[in-house]
């Protein structure tokens, strides 16, 4: 048996957080085992003053882990499934997908308790270009501005005065203790998350299969399940990074739910679809509604023409 294993992580509180809680998940599920974090910079970490999207995108933040995994200094990785690239590197497999925490954005200011209370012309930071096209939907004159950095940073700046508000996931603040920061929810149908929002995923090299069959008390079927339609129907829609596209399923009686939506940030234009299928082929889902998407237009507008 394997008593030991190791979890590539990056160093973020909020990164941290989620390796400590698979850490003690698994402690818990395999008694005897010896569950270690390695913490590790990533070059998504390091590159701070350029938008995630010139740089290479989200893969910036798996690399150093995988390269670790390879190396045998680690076992498994722990992600936020929404910046996981929606093809993993050859060699890497999802082992577990976590049971979702609240999906949605949470809008955070020191001065408003929600979107339509900010005055005309009100500064907003966020660096997510889904973000940024719906909230140039709904409130045109908001000036977007640019925040990256972890949770602590945004917040921080946040606090100085940079910004009358910020869009953050509710599910990273509530981690990190900080849910009393969120102010009101930014919630489905009218306002959808990125794909797998709230979703912890542990990474795995695909042909580890004693790994493989200790991660499987982590994951969460109906989980698994609505983050294989959402990232389904973005692998259709084209994964390259940082797009504004935005998804979201839900598991009804009588069935799969799924919502998505494509968006302009030049001109606040969005584009809806949604569709119900069967619980049993969730990609099937993810196509018909990514389908709908592209007959109205995605294509194109994700080209920028
Ligand atoms: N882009 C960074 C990131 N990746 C995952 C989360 C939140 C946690 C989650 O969605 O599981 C965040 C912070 C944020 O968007 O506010």
């Amino acid at each position: 048996m394997t008593t030991r294993l190791r979890i590539a992580t990056r160093q973020s509180a909020l990164a941290l957080w989620q390796a400590e809680h698979v850490a003690a998940r698994l402690r818990i599920a395999h008694v005897g085992m010896d569950v270690e974090l390695v913490p590790m910079t990533t070059r998504g970490d390091q590159i701070l003053d350029q938008p995630l999207s010139l740089i290479g995108g989200k893969g910036l933040f798996l690399k150093e882990l995988e390269v670790a995994m390879l190396e045998g200094r680690a076992d498994i990785a722990v992600h936020s499934l929404k910046d996981v690239p929606m093809d993993l590197e050859p060699g890497f497999a999802l082992g577990a997908v976590l049971e979702r925490a609240d999906p949605f954005d949470a809008f955070v200011s020191n001065h408003y308790a929600r979107l339509n209370e900010l005055p005309q012309g009100a500064r907003v930071g966020s660096s997510s270009l889904r973000r940024q096209a719906q909230m140039r939907a709904v409130r045109p004159d908001i000036e977007l501005v640019d925040l990256r950095g972890n949770v602590n940073t945004r917040l921080a700046k946040l606090d100085a005065g940079d910004y009358d508000a910020i869009i953050l996931a509710c599910a990273g603040l509530e981690r990190l203790g900080l849910a009393a920061r969120i102010r009101s929810r930014l919630e489905a149908p009218d306002w959808l998350p990125a794909v797998a929002q709230g979703a912890i995923a542990v990474e795995y090299r695909s042909g580890d299969s004693v790994t493989a069959e200790l991660l499987k008390v982590l994951d969460d079927a109906e989980t698994h399940t609505c983050v294989a339609a959402e990232r389904a129907m973005n692998r259709r829609l084209h994964g390259s990074c940082n797009v504004p596209i935005a998804g979201f399923c839900i598991h009804a009686e009588s069935g799969l739910f799924l919502a998505g939506l494509v968006g302009d940030v030049s001109n606040g234009r969005l584009l809806r679809a949604e569709a119900q299928g069967a619980a049993n082929d969730p990609e099937a889902l993810g196509h018909q509604v990514a389908k709908l998407l592209q007959e109205k237009g995605a294509d194109e507008m994700l080209a920028g023409r």
